[in-house]
Parts: C-alpha cells; sequence; structure tokens
C-alpha cells in the first residue's frame, strides 16, 4: 500500500512539471491528462482539457483514514493532499479548513455551519460513507458548497454483518466467546434457537434493508418491513403498515434508517414495550435512533433477549481507549453488565470491498466537480452536467455560476453573456440554490476575466467558477 507523499514533496513534485503554485489563494481545476485518456467523448473525439483561470493548486484535507483508492485518484490528479488518520477536535478543524477547496470526511468529523463559515475557499465536500447527518447541508448549499455521499458501497457491508449478527445473537455467540476467553465451559442450548422460520422486522428498506431482506430470506427466515414510502418487495418479504405491527410481529428487529428529527429515538420504551417478550433489537444505523437508557431496561427486565449495537449518540475521534469521561462511557459501563449484548464500534461498513469501493466513488466524483463542475449525485445540490468540450475547440470556457434562486437570474446573466457564442448551457434549482453551467467560445484571457468579474458582480452570485 502506498502512502500519501506530504504536501512539501507534492510542491516539488508541481515545480518539476511546472504546475507549481503561483497563488495558494485561487482554485486550481486543472485535470491532468490521465484523467482526460480516462474521459474520451463519444465517437472518437477527446475531452478538451479544462485548465484553471486562476492558478493556484486544489487543496484536500482528507479526514477518518479515508481509502488509499481516493488518495491515489487525488494524486493522479497532482492535487495537494493532507491525509489524516482521525477526525479532529473542532478548533483544529477550523484552523485546517481555512485553506481547503475540498474536504473528505467520514461518519464522525462534523461540518456544522461554524466549522464552515471559516472555509473560505471550501468548494465541495465528499462524505465517504452513506450517511450525510453530519454536515450542515443547507448552510453548504447557500455557501455554495456541493457535498458528495457514497449511496450504496458499503450496503453490502452492513446486511452482512446484520445476518451475522441474528446468529450471533440467536446462539448467544458473545457470550460463549467471552467465557471461554475468560476460562468457563458453558455448553447450552436452553434459549438458543435456529434462525430458519423466525420473523425479521427491517426498519427502513431502502439499499442496507433491501439487500438485508433477500440475505434473511435465503436463511429461511421470514421478512416483515416498514419503511414511509411505498417500496417493492423482494422475494417473499411483505410491508407492515404501521411500525408498531412490526414491532409487534417480528422476532428480530432491525433498524436501517436514517438519521432525521422523525427517526430519533424512535425505538424507546412504548416501542420496546411493544416488542415480542425475547425478542432481539439490532442497530447498525445511528445512535440517535434508539434511546440507549430505555433499551438497557427493557435488557435488564428480560423483556428483550439480546441487542447489537454498532452505532452510539456520540462516538469517539479516534481508536484507542474511549474512557475519560466519553459520553460512551456510562452506557458501556451497564451494557457490559447485561447478557448477550454485542458491542461494535461502528464497524457496520468497515471493510476492504467497501471502503475501497468508496474511495474510487467519492474520489471520482469529487474530481468530476472539481475539473468539470458535474453535480450530478450531489446530496444538497441542483444536479448538473455538461458534455465535455471537444479537445478542438480553441478560444472555449466553461461557466460555473452558482447563484440565488431568485427571478431574473437568467435574464442578467444572458445580458453578461450576450456577446459570445454560448455553445450550451443547463441550469437547475434546489431550494433557493440554483446553478447554472455553460459553455462559451470565442473568448480570449481578457473576456474570461472580464466574464469573471462581471459574474462574480452579480447581486445573485454565491459563487463563481471558470475553467477553460
Ligand atoms: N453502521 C454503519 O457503518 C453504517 C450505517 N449506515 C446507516 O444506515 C442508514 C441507512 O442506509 P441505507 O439503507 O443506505 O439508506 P437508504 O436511504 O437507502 O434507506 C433508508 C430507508 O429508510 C426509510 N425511512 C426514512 N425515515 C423513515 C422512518 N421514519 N420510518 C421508516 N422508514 C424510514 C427511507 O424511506 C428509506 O427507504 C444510513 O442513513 C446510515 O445512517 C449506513 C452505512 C454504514
Ligand atoms: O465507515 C464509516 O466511517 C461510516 C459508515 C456509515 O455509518 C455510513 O456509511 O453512513
Amino acid at each position: 500500500m502506498s502512502i500519501p507523499q506530504p504536501i512539501s514533496n507534492l510542491t516539488q513534485a508541481f515545480e518539476r512539471t511546472g504546475l507549481s503554485p503561483k497563488n495558494n489563494n485561487t482554485v486550481s481545476t486543472s485535470p491532468t491528462a490521465s484523467y482526460f485518456e480516462q474521459h474520451r467523448l463519444a465517437g472518437g473525439r477527446r475531452a478538451k482539457t479544462l485548465k484553471p483561470f486562476s492558478t493556484g493548486d486544489v487543496k484536500i484535507l482528507l479526514l477518518e483514514n479515508v481509502n488509499q483508492t481516493a488518495l491515489d485518484i487525488f494524486g493522479q490528479q497532482g492535487y495537494q493532499v493532507e491525509f489524516l488518520k482521525t477526525s479532529l477536535p473542532e478548533e483544529e478543524l477550523i484552523e485546517k479548513i481555512k485553506d481547503v477547496h475540498a474536504i473528505g470526511i467520514r461518519s464522525k468529523t462534523r461540518l456544522t455551519a461554524n466549522v464552515l463559515k471559516h472555509a473560505k475557499n471550501l468548494v465541495v465536500i465528499g462524505c465517504f460513507c452513506i450517511g450525510t447527518n453530519q454536515v450542515d447541508l443547507e448552510y453548504a448549499a447557500k455557501n455554495g458548497i456541493a457535498v458528495f455521499n457514497s449511496p450504496f458501497s458499503n450496503s453490502r457491508s452492513v446486511a452482512e454483518l446484520t445476518i451475522a449478527e441474528i446468529i450471533a445473537l440467536s446462539r448467544e455467540l458473545g457470550d460463549r466467546n467471552m467465557e471461554l476467553h475468560n476460562g468457563t465451559w458453558n455448553k447450552k442450548s436452553a434459549r438458543c434457537w435456529e434462525v430458519r422460520g423466525k420473523t425479521l422486522g427491517i426498519v427502513g428498506y431502502g439499499h442496507i434493508g433491501s439487500q438485508l431482506s433477500v440475505l434473511a430470506e435465503s436463511l429461511g427466515m421470514n421478512v416483515l418491513y416498514y419503511d414511509t414510502l411505498m417500496i417493492m418487495s423482494l422475494g417473499n418479504s411483505k410491508q407492515v403498515g404501521s411500525l408498531q405491527e412490526l414491532l409487534n410481529s417480528s422476532d428480530f428487529v432491525t433498524l436501517h434508517v436514517p438519521e432525521t428529527a422523525e427517526t430519533k429515538q424512535m425505538i424507546s420504551t412504548p416501542q420496546l414495550a411493544e416488542m415480542r417478550d425475547g425478542a432481539y433489537l439490532i442497530n447498525n444505523s445511528r445512535g440517535t435512533v434508539v434511546d440507549l437508557p430505555a433499551l438497557i431496561e427493557a435488557l435488564r427486565i428480560g423483556k428483550l433477549a439480546g441487542a447489537c449495537i454498532d452505532v452510539y449518540p456520540k462516538e469517539p475521534r479516534a481508536n484507542g481507549p474511549y474512557f475519560n469521561g466519553h459520553e460512551l462511557l456510562p452506557f458501556i459501563d451497564e451494557l457490559k453488565t447485561l447478557k448477550n449484548v454485542i458491542l461494535t464500534p461502528h464497524i457496520g461498513g468497515s471493510t476492504e470491498e467497501a471502503q475501497s469501493a468508496i474511495g474510487i466513488e467519492v474520489g471520482t466524483v469529487l474530481t468530476k466537480y472539481l475539473n468539470e463542475g458535474a453535480s450530478i449525485g450531489a446530496v444538497n445540490f441542483p444536479e448538473v452536467s455538461l458534455r465535455a468540450l471537444d479537445l478542438d475547440q480553441e478560444n472555449a470556457c466553461r461557466i460555473l455560476y452558482i447563484h440565488q434562486n431568485v427571478p431574473g437570474v437568467l435574464k442578467t446573466v444572458n445580458q453578461i453573456l450576450s456577446d459570445y457564442n454560448i455553445e450550451k448551457q443547463f441550469s437547475d434549482s434546489r431550494g433557493d440554490i440554483a446553478y447554472l453551467m455553460a459553455d462559451v467560445s470565442g473568448v480570449n484571457s481578457d473576456d474570461i476575466k472580464n466574464l469573471s468579474a462581471e459574474l462574480e458582480a452579480t447581486a445573485f452570485n454565491i459563487s463563481t467558477r471558470l475553467l477553460y
């Protein structure tokens, strides 16, 4: 596995290749030839390599041990990458985010409005995971920062872990393992079951829930699911009309919903009371979805026969002991005293396959956004893309204009562009934000500077980038 180059080495490498930054405060959007080797246009035409309007280099901060595959992609672009294995405390994050153009995180780094307001050069955020609840998506959009995630690259890993946990709970594997590690032989079958013929209740039948449904049926389980949307049942699974119906009818309940206001503590004392006596609960979604003290009580009184928990209301920033007053401690201390409780450190999506696929997926979309402006797949932003300019298109530039979604913008923009030939143009909006991409020909470098200045000066401007 190659180790990311320190920034100083990268700078030297840029100097050798003549791509050295002259001004570190501006965004370079200069992809390397290798990127465009992979991006040929249909019909054998070659995509034109868009060069930066402003000189400088893209600086990317990657936190939380993002996979090597992403580092390789950014490395090929010649971006300056700073890579850290952990997330950062807020003050350090604010310091580091000040001058980066892109940031890559996983589930722990909180990109709040307070952090993002310091990110003056930030163009794009990559969540190298499914969940995006850790980012203030609205604040980011209003400030012209697109956010991308990886919607399904780790879904299978979570589904497989859940299958393993269903069997582990049913056979009390965690306890038998601990006992033998601690010197006790305890061969027992009482209250240990096969999973065949049991009912699995899935809350949230999205990418993970539906994949899990197929795997569970292959083990001979009956599958029920509850979702706020009407979703096609896979195999013999059945959608139920209410959470209560699912809780009443399931031997295992597993949660696969996102963190939202509606899912906060959706499993608390009343819902636990609705579960079957001796049922099991699995939470591999988000820590806020389950009321942990209520779960602890349900386990303590024997209402539930066991639980698996992968996610917690507040999780440690880095690997290692979480003691020293961490919020997790009181919960874990109580959970440790209970039978048949399996605790994992948020590893649902942590497999080599998932992390490598996520690195490639998010690395690629961030690169496309930085280099071409394509926002397809953004979770907080209008989704816009244009086919590339042809290699032989001289004197052309691409305008990326993020603006407030108010009447009169296009009139103003088209007025500014009216002296040039607009090759193609596309615009879309999402809530208060709109994004216009236009390829304009017949422009020289002075025209490009003027266009940029005029667009930035419009009253609706949030962010303007020009690529040529
Ligand atoms: N433990 C881990 O390492 C991982 C955890 N996750 C968590 O799992 C969650 C689910 O992931 P996916 O299946 O990919 O998401 P998804 O978006 O494909 O599916 C979520 C489903 O939940 C449903 N839903 C939303 N609110 C609901 C509610 N109040 N009641 C019932 N259903 C509701 C949605 O309609 C959707 O069908 C993620 O948002 C993430 O927080 C994801 C990956 C790894
Ligand atoms: O692997 C991670 O860091 C987070 C996984 C997760 O929870 C997600 O993908 O939403």
